[in-house]
């Protein structure tokens, strides 16, 4: 099916109204006397002695439902708090005392004001011995939202996939997925700006790479090429028209295209750069997975970890706050501390995937490598054992991001930065919640 040539709509979302260049230097200047108040904080705490306390991660909390809100009924966005905040799990749970209780942004910690029916259990077991937290079922009204418009702009805007990938589409169940990944998302709109390109991801991820006739021959052309729907190609007026053509001509491209221009509408110019960014590191994360499968070699065990560093969930919670209709400053974004923050939550949610995705990628042709499979290799384990270390690799993993968030949020007391960790969070527990429940996708191995 050819590609219709789709243009995205002007966006009615607050974060594209026109920046005129004078509003934004306004408040850059603004931003950056607070920024440049803070920076020193959280570069001094970086620099502290590796053996210096960090603040306890948090317990886990059972979460009871929330009520479901309407498709368009906005969240609370409004930060409430400047103090500093001392432990993760202030920051997490969000402000509290008198009137504050809409603004907390995820569903962790709640006190239930009336007996609201028991939630039916969550479909699926979390894997025994994996540090997560559970949250809430997704809003309802919102998954069939988001589904209904993510189907309709898989097939009428970008012609992604043929009739017979439908139920793998259906199965993937990416409105719940992103639904449950971004609970701040004030509208569904501001939900589809992820959707899209969670779907525009996981194409370039099954046509090039996996499933749906993927390869590692040839992964480094398709995945430039692809890439230059996210970062434009300049060059002469002769060789500029082939370029665009390109982009129009297969499944991957035009939903990179398509989804980066829905993104790029919503997002603020450093925003759009922080993600090119975060994508030009999954694409080399693909193809030092690639160059293993081609030589058969098996990695060594830190190895593998820092490829998957790479090819890695990393920009999906990077976007929490273009999603969220806020903009993380860039200079608070680069700082060390928050790096560090940004790829320990990556690793988390990419390990999640690994051991969840494990028996699906055991009965895939060929040796598909994942921690588990890294460690029994390379460390001479049992399968068993070693998903078992595996799970405990995880475990140290979010507890490093927890213990770094909070030592973060202590040290940065600006009100963005802790939405943003807040969200960061958000997707790292709906991204484990969409993985224990996908068991179209998923199953556990039998190891308990
Ligand atoms: C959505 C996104 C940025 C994905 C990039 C990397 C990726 C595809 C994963 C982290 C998922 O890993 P995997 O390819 O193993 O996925 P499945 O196990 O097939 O679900
Ligand atoms: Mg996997």
């Amino acid at each position: 099916m050819p590609a219709p040539e789709t243009t995205p709509p002007q966006s009615s979302l607050p974060a594209a109204a026109a920046r005129s260049t004078a509003h934004f230097l306004a408040e850059a200047a603004a931003r950056a006397r607070d920024i440049q108040a803070v920076i020193g904080h959280v570069t001094s705490h970086v620099g502290a002695p590796s053996g210096a306390p960090t603040p306890a991660a948090p317990p886990a909390a059972s979460v009871p439902a929330p009520a479901p809100r309407s498709a368009e009924a906005p969240a609370a966005v409004t930060p409430a708090v400047a103090a500093p905040v001392p432990d993760l799990g202030r920051v997490l749970g969000g402000p509290r005392g008198l009137g504050t209780a809409g603004l907390r942004l995820t569903p962790r910690v709640q006190v239930p004001t009336d007996p609201a029916p028991p939630e039916p259990p969550a479909e699926g077991t979390p894997i025994p011995g994996l540090y997560h937290h559970p949250v809430a079922e997704p809003d309802p009204v919102r998954v069939e939202e988001v589904s209904r418009r993510i189907k309709s702009w898989a097939l009428d805007e970008v012609s992604l996939y043929p009739e017979e990938w439908e139920e793998q589409f259906d199965g993937f169940s990416v409105g719940r997925y992103m639904v449950g990944c971004h609970p701040d998302a004030p509208t569904v709109d501001h939900l589809m700006i992820a959707t899209r390109l969670m779907v525009a991801e996981n194409a370039v991820d099954d046509c090039y790479c996996e499933d749906h006739g993927g390869s590692p021959d040839g992964l480094g052309e398709r995945l430039l090429l692809a890439h230059t729907a996210l970062d434009p190609v300049y060059t002469t007026e002769e060789y500029q028209a082939p370029w665009a053509k390109s982009l129009g001509s297969d499944a991957p491209r035009r939903a990179y295209r398509s989804a980066m221009g829905y993104f790029d509408q919503a997002a603020s110019p450093s925003q759009s750069d922080r993600y090119r960014h975060d994508m030009a590191r999954l694409h080399l994360g693909y193809l030092a997975e690639a160059a293993w499968a081609q030589m058969e070699h098996v990695p060594e065990v830190w190895e593998y970890l820092a490829m998957r560093q790479f090819n890695n969930f990393r920009p999906c919670p990077t976007i929490t706050d273009t999603v969220g209709g806020y903009e993380l400053p860039a200079d608070l974004h680069a700082q060390p501390a928050m790096q560090k923050v940004i790829a320990l939550a990556g690793n988390a949610t990419t390990i999640v995937n690994d051991l969840y995705s494990y028996t699906k990628e055991l009965d895939a042709p060929g040796t598909h490598l994942n921690l588990p499979v890294v460690i029994a290799a390379r460390e001479d384990m049992s399968d068993r054992d070693a998903y078992l270390k595996a799970v405990e690799v995880h475990n140290e993993l979010m507890h490093a991001f927890e213990s770094n968030a909070a030592a973060l949020a202590a040290d940065c007391p600006i009100p963005t930065v802790h939405r943003f960790l807040r969200g960061v969070a958000a997707w790292v527990d709906g991204n484990h919640h969409w993985h224990q429940t996908n068991t179209y996708r998923y199953s556990l191995p039998d190891f308990w």
